[in-house]
């Protein structure tokens, strides 16, 4: 496709500066492309997302997505600070990525959403009938339809990645963790756990159902292998202790920047595993939790002990150690406001 040369192109192409150019432009940003002296094309799709395709055979397409929740500014400033050394030069690719800000006006607003939750528009929830549609929905078709486009661009035969990095909005008794999108029972891959304690990550939730997230609709509809990715816990830019997340960063500064990364062998000890137990969603207004809002993800409850209670339901824990994921009393009515999880072991369903 051939573009014009819009007026942000010079100042993209000096500083790379790409956050800055998407946050100026909420809703839409004239496209454009141009390579980089080292052969890599760089593409503008809209604002926000910007593609990065090698001049070398490449054989692994990578989706990395940030800001879906604006106020997660940790896995935005990660990005920016790979965008930036990529258009400068300073970092080579080996692979084809697309780097996606999901909600640049949310991270404009410092808000989890504007009108709507993001990460439950996807997977078509977009486009419900005798439902209006906002920006979010807008974005979030917007988003399904360059994330197909980029990987039907993509080699015969290459690996799909779509890691979504978010941050938490409590903190966790284990700080950094991912959710494993419901795989229809296929297995999950050791090699995936290798790669997130790579990125210091080493505790991981199965989810037992489909969901309307980001990373399920890569999942199940690309057949990516693809995660949400908590990485501590929400701050303001300018908060986050970027040290933190060094191990995350040079973990996907390898996997696109190399032909083929080794990790560390497969050892089960080194990761906690957990199912998803239940889901709880909020149905009345008077939704409460029992507990403070600075308990942590994470934290068991004994059998019978109160964890939500919703109207006249009061949900009490079933089995000793269920621990709670994500608890919000704030979400809307339908929607998710507590997972909670049990230990679980690395057993016959990986390979
Ligand atoms: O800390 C919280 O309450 C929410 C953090 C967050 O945004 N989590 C994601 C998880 C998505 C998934 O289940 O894969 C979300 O709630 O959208
Ligand atoms: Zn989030």
């Amino acid at each position: 496709m051939s573009y014009s040369t819009p007026s942000y192109l010079e100042e993209l192409k000096s500083t790379g500066d790409f956050l800055t150019l998407t946050r100026n432009n909420e809703f839409s940003l004239e496209p454009c492309a141009f390579t980089l002296a080292n052969g890599t094309d760089v593409t503008v799709h809209d604002t926000g997302i910007i593609e990065f395709q090698p001049a070398q055979q490449t054989n692994k397409d990578i989706v990395l997505s940030s800001a879906v929740h604006g106020n997660e500014t940790a896995p935005i400033e990660i990005c920016d600070q790979l965008i930036k050394s990529i258009i400068t030069e300073q970092l080579s690719l080996k692979q084809r990525v697309l780097f996606i800000y999901g909600n640049p006006k949310s991270i404009n607003i410092g808000k989890r959403f504007v009108d709507e939750n993001l990460n439950r528009l996807f997977n078509g929830h977009h486009t419900v009938e005798g439902i209006a549609s906002n920006p979010e929905r807008v974005r979030a078709k917007l988003l399904e339809d360059v994330v197909t486009d980029f990987f039907a661009r993509g080699n015969q035969g290459s690996e799909r990645f779509h890691y979504d990095l978010h941050t938490a909005i409590r903190g966790s008794k284990n700080e950094k963790f991912a959710v494993y999108p419901f795989l229809h029972g296929k297995p999950w891959k050791k090699s995936q756990l290798q790669f997130l304690l790579s990125c210091g990550v080493n505790t991981v939730l199965m989810m037992k159902s489909a969901a309307t997230t980001f990373s399920y609709y890569s999942s199940f509809v690309h057949g990516a292998d693809s995660f949400t990715v908590e990485l501590g816990q929400v701050k303001p830019f300018g908060e986050n202790d970027m040290s933190r997340f060094e191990k995350t960063k040079q973990t996907l500064i390898a996997l696109i920047s190399q032909e083929s990364v080794e990790y560390k062998e497969f050892n089960a000890d080194d990761f906690e595993l957990f199912s998803v137990y239940r889901t709880i969603n909020r149905t009345c207004e008077d939704f409460s939790f029992p507990f403070a809002d600075d308990v942590e993800n994470f934290t068991g409850f004994a059998k019978g002990e109160l964890m939500a209670t919703d109207g006249q339901t009061r949900y009490e824990a079933e089995v000793d150690g269920e621990a709670i994921i994500f608890p919000n009393a704030d979400v809307a009515l339908g929607q998710r406001a507590l997972l909670t999880v049990i230990p679980m072991q690395v057993d016959s369903n990986f390979i």
